[in-house]
């Protein structure tokens, strides 16, 4: 289910953040790390997304065989820049052992910043849009969930995007033990 927080003040830009974990507790780590988003300075977040299970892209395409992903989506609003939003994704990456290894390999925590308002820019840390979540049913389809007529600048309507995107993604059903 999708949650939604009513907006207690407009100021600051809407930014749009997808996260991915295919390692450890994948459902408690993307749970902390969105409330460390919202722990952020100057920074709230308004809408987390459903999770999904996903396959995992990797270089040579989608492998069932690699450890799968839990994926969402959530929208914040914050007053960082776009280069102090990237430093304290990095910072919260890092918080739950994310080690850069392997191109595309398993990680425990990825943040992605997708959108942030509707600025475009691209230079040596950071492409804004994210340049491939245009092609991610991963991304595009949390996303959608919550909000339904986002455009990603320079790219389009993510219901039209999430049409023709491939790869899989089947909602996320927590395995609870509750005895
Ligand atoms: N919009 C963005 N969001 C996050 N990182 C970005 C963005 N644009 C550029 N980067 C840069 O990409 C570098 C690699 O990021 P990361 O390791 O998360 O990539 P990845 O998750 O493996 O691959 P992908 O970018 O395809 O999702 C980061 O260090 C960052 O400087
Ligand atoms: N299913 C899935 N595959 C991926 C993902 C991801 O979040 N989900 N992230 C990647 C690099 O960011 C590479 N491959």
């Amino acid at each position: 289910m999708a949650l939604f927080r009513p907006r207690r003040n407009e100021h600051g830009t809407r930014a749009v953040l997808a996260l991915g974990s295919s390692l450890g507790d994948r459902e408690g780590t993307i749970g902390q790390a969105i409330a460390d988003v919202d722990m952020l300075r100057e920074t709230r977040v308004e809408a987390i997304s459903p999770t999904y299970e996903t396959v995992a892209i990797t270089d040579e395409g989608a492998d069932p065989d690699a450890p799968a992903y839990l994926n969402c989506v959530i929208s914040i609003r914050t007053d960082l820049s776009p280069h102090a939003l990237l430093d304290a994704v990095h910072t919260i990456e890092r918080g739950h052992g994310r080690v850069r290894d392997e191109h595309w390999g398993p990680r425990t925590l990825d943040i992605d910043i997708i959108t942030f308002g509707s600025l475009e820019m691209m230079d040596a840390t950071l492409t804004i849009p994210h340049p491939r979540a245009w092609q991610r049913a991963f991304v595009l389809q949390p996303w959608l969930d919550i909000e339904p007529r986002a455009v990603i600048p320079g790219y389009g309507r993510i219901d039209e995007l999430r049409a023709v995107a491939f790869d899989e993604v089947t909602p996320y059903v927590p395995d609870r033990d509750d005895s």
